[in-house]
């Protein structure tokens, strides 16, 4: 009996070639539809999957492979008496070889206009359950999932049976991107169905690289992006120019996004081990480079930086200037890209610098779980702060206000930051106590502070930050109150005339 191979793929690429090769090695083509079509308008002598069947395609291509022909043929094991008795009985071919890949659910769901019932359509059924049997009796069958697996598993059939090892990695294989795949549809039916927290997490991530190393060389890392990613991201970054990206460089390149994802002005923002050390806006991508540059000249040397806006040739001159491990932006002029490859250790991204419909779940890993929330994306804005104390702060103080509240919500807690007019002077962040964030910040400020604003992503405790911005000049302060020691913050600010505003919402990051 002639071996068999069953070849149904939505994805044509490299088929009629992998085909030409099952043949010459004298395999029985069967297949589907369009497959049957694609092959044989290659001159191959495919026969048609109803032959094997008996029974047609029906319900539009719905049920087309499902059929016992089919699986018993897959799952039949060659070494089980019983087995092939009752495959004889029923006159079923064994298959050997399957190659499969699935209709494009992913694709057809990324598309702006698609509708639900294009979406259900494209849930392939008689496919997973082909691949899943070979994959299951990897033993006796060849399963290929992947058309980049094509060449090499022509050369182990060419060499004589592949080995079991060969085809248990191919079935390996086969049962990740069927998770992958069912978990997408999973994700779509939750988004459809508006599901919160659904009793299974189902999560699936695409490898983009393997990392050279972790957080520490000691460590193995790779990066993984989701399904579908839009918008800002490091996962959607261009890299331009620069060495391969590190663990370190894509945590830090993503808090330094995340940060300048805040601002609708020309921003930049530079960032140390996953904290702001300079933020800075201004009427011109420059200026406000120059702003965050100037926060902390020193902090900022082998950091991070990122823009919101293209950087030109005269920004490009500033960043040149230090040492950057990275520059991330929408985009680079032709002047900026002469200018900055000429440093050969900087690494430059373009990413688009919006949040598109990337409204996904932030997921931290503990041991033997996860936890999944929300991202934070709260704001607040003139109108839903309260002014707690008998001094209101002035317009501009409230603008400067608002600019350091920004910023304080990407600062690990506790986090305390001074800022004035258009950019941070002083980064108070990770402290085991709020007052010692706020020693850390008016230090880095020093006498900057002096008529400079301070934020806080937490409530105080007590009056002792008050005590200690009011030592330092600060003049009006935004926190999101609820202590219930509030009283003794805001009179401290009424004794030495601060504005203090709450926001009602607190910014913590752990
Ligand atoms: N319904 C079935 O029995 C069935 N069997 C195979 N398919 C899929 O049909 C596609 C190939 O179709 P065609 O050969 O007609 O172009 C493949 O993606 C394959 O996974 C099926 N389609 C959907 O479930």
């Amino acid at each position: 009996m002639k071996k068999r191979a069953l070849l149904s793929v939505s994805d044509k690429s490299g088929l009629v070639e992998f085909a030409t090769g099952l043949e010459k090695l004298g395999y029985e083509l069967v297949s589907t539809g369009g497959t049957l079509k694609a092959l044989k308008e290659a001159g191959l002598s495919a026969i048609s999957i109803t032959e094997v069947t008996k029974f047609d395609e029906i319900l539009d291509g719905r049920v087309k492979t499902l059929h016992p022909f089919v699986h018993a043929g897959l799952l039949a094991k060659r070494d089980d008496a019983s087995h092939q008795k009752q495959l004889e009985e029923r006159e079923i071919n064994p298959i050997d070889v399957v190659v499969v890949n699935l209709y494009p659910f992913k694709q057809t769901i990324e598309k702006e206009d698609v509708t639900e019932e294009d979406a259900i359509e494209n849930i392939d059924i008689g496919g997973p359950t082909m691949l899943r049997s070979a994959a299951k009796n990897f033993q006796d069958v060849t399963v290929v999932v992947d058309p980049a697996d094509y060449g090499p598993v022509i050369e182990a059939l060419t060499e004589g049976n592949p080995t079991s090892d060969f085809r248990k990695k191919l079935a390996a294989k086969v049962f990740r991107h069927t998770a992958n795949y069912d978990a997408i549809i999973a994700n779509y039916f939750v988004s459809i169905t508006g599901e919160k927290d659904p009793e299974n997490y189902s999560i699936t991530f695409e490898k983009v690289q393997t990392l050279r190393y972790g957080e520490n060389p000691h460590q193995e890392a790779a990066f993984y992006k989701e399904p579908i990613v839009k918008g800002a991201s490091l996962a959607n970054a261009k890299q331009l120019h620069g060495k391969e990206l590190s663990y370190n460089n894509i945590q830090d390149a993503n808090a330094a996004l995340e940060i300048v994802l805040e601002f609708s002005e020309p921003a930049a923002v530079a960032v140390k081990h996953m904290n702001p050390c300079g933020v800075g806006i201004g009427e011109s991508i420059s200026k406000a480079y120059a702003k965050a540059y100037d926060a902390d000249p020193v902090s900022i040397f082998g950091g991070i930086v990122a823009l919101n806006r293209e950087v030109d040739e005269a920004t490009a001159n500033q960043l040149k200037d230090i040492f950057l491990e990275i520059v991330i932006a929408p985009s680079f002029s032709a002047k900026a890209l002469a200018v900055l490859t000429q440093r050969k250790n900087i690494r430059l991204l373009e990413t688009p610098i919006d949040h598109a419909t990337n409204k996904d779940k932030k997921v931290v890993s503990v041991l033997g779980g996860l936890l999944v929330q929300d991202r934070d994306y709260g704001a607040v804005t003139e109108e839903d702060i309260a002014v707690a104390t008998d001094r209101k702060p002035d317009e501009q103080e409230l603008a400067e206000l608002l600019f350091a509240w920004k910023v304080v919500k990407h600062v690990k807690s506790n986090a305390i930051v001074v800022a004035k007019t258009d950019q941070t002077l002083g980064v108070g962040a990770g402290q085991m106590n709020r007052v010692g964030a706020a020693k850390i910040a008016f230090e880095q400020a020093g006498e900057k502070a002096r008529g400079a604003v301070l934020a806080s992503d937490a409530f105080f405790p007590m009056a002792d930050t008050v005590e200690a911005a009011a030592e330092a000049g600060i003049k009006a302060i935004i926190q999101p109150g609820g202590s219930i020691r509030d009283q003794e913050s805001i009179d401290a600010c009424n004794k030495h005339g601060i504005a203090m505003v709450f926001t009602g919402m607190r910014h913590f990051k752990h």
